[in-house]
């Protein structure tokens, strides 16, 4: 079913061509800057919700406007999760993924690019919405970022896992509304597992948060890839041991 091909994109970003054919590729391009436009604008809206000032009867009107726009879109709207779609690209995408999906506005949404080596990296600030302590990012939000850009590790290597476990420590409070950087890189490929590494620093290039994590392909998925790259032996490819990234 997957036709995997080694490019510099993960799943989230089209890295897989999609077995079902597009019908009318122009108009579903067109959907797609309507889906993407209307995400980026109820983010906004949600940011907005948590930072304004205005009195209660605005208040109460501005949230009696939101569920009539609500009712709007649930007239037509499918029952569960998005899962894969095909895009416009005749690409398989996760629109939903609540960290870097498409049409999703509870999404960052987070851009991740990476190499064949299987190192990963994404820059991003952290809004109001994703607050934890006081002026800082929820601890859940950064483990989040840190499975997304870890776990688009495997998926460059062309072994697209699940994470099995997520080990995050935390450094130092990681600061909302700062430019962040997350990198992820591989440390050792054994068969249909992955073992990645990653971190997050500040602005001052201070690590804020760093894990260590482990993808599994799911044996359900296993017909559809190529056979494991790896071995027991834990060599990466290109490398014979943990990969750390560049210095920015
Ligand atoms: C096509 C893939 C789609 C990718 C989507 C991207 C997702 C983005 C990242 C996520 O957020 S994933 C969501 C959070 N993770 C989950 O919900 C995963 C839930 N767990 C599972 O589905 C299964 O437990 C798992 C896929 C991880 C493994 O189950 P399997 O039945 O496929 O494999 P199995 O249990 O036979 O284990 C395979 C190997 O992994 C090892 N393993 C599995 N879980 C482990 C664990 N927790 N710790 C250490 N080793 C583990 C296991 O010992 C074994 O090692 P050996 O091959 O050497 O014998």
């Amino acid at each position: 079913m997957f036709n995997r091909e080694r490019t510099r994109r993960h799943m989230t970003d089209g890295a897989f061509a999609s077995p079902f054919p597009v019908e009318d590729p122009v108009a579903l391009a067109a959907l797609e800057v309507a889906q993407s436009g209307l995400a980026a604008a109820v983010r906004a809206l949600a940011d907005a919700t948590v930072r304004t000032r205005v009195a209660a009867p605005d208040l109460a009107a501005v949230a009696e406007q939101v569920e009539t726009l609500t009712a709007r879109l649930l007239a037509e709207a499918q029952e569960g999760p998005l899962g894969l779609e095909t895009d416009s690209a005749g690409r398989l995408r996760d629109h939903g993924n609540a960290m870097v999906g498409m049409r999703n506005p509870i999404a960052p949404p987070l851009v991740v690019t990476g190499d064949e080596s299987g190192s990963t990296s994404c820059a991003l600030t952290l809004g109001a919405g994703y607050e934890g302590p006081p002026g800082y990012v929820h601890g859940g939000i950064v483990a989040a970022v840190l499975d997304q850009v870890l776990g688009s590790v495997p998926a460059h290597l062309g072994l697209p896992g699940m994470t099995a476990y997520l080990n995050t420590t935390y450094r130092r409070p990681t600061p909302l509304g700062a430019p962040l950087h997350c990198r992820g890189w591989v440390e050792r490929v054994d068969g249909w597992k992955v073992h990645a590494r990653g971190e997050i620093r500040d602005a001052q290039d201070l690590v804020t948060a760093e894990a260590e994590a482990l993808f599994v392909v799911p044996r359900w998925a296993r017909e559809h890839l190529d056979r494991p790259t790896g071995d027991a032996a834990g060599t990466a490819p290109g490398g014979e041991a943990a990969q750390e990234p560049s210095a920015s």
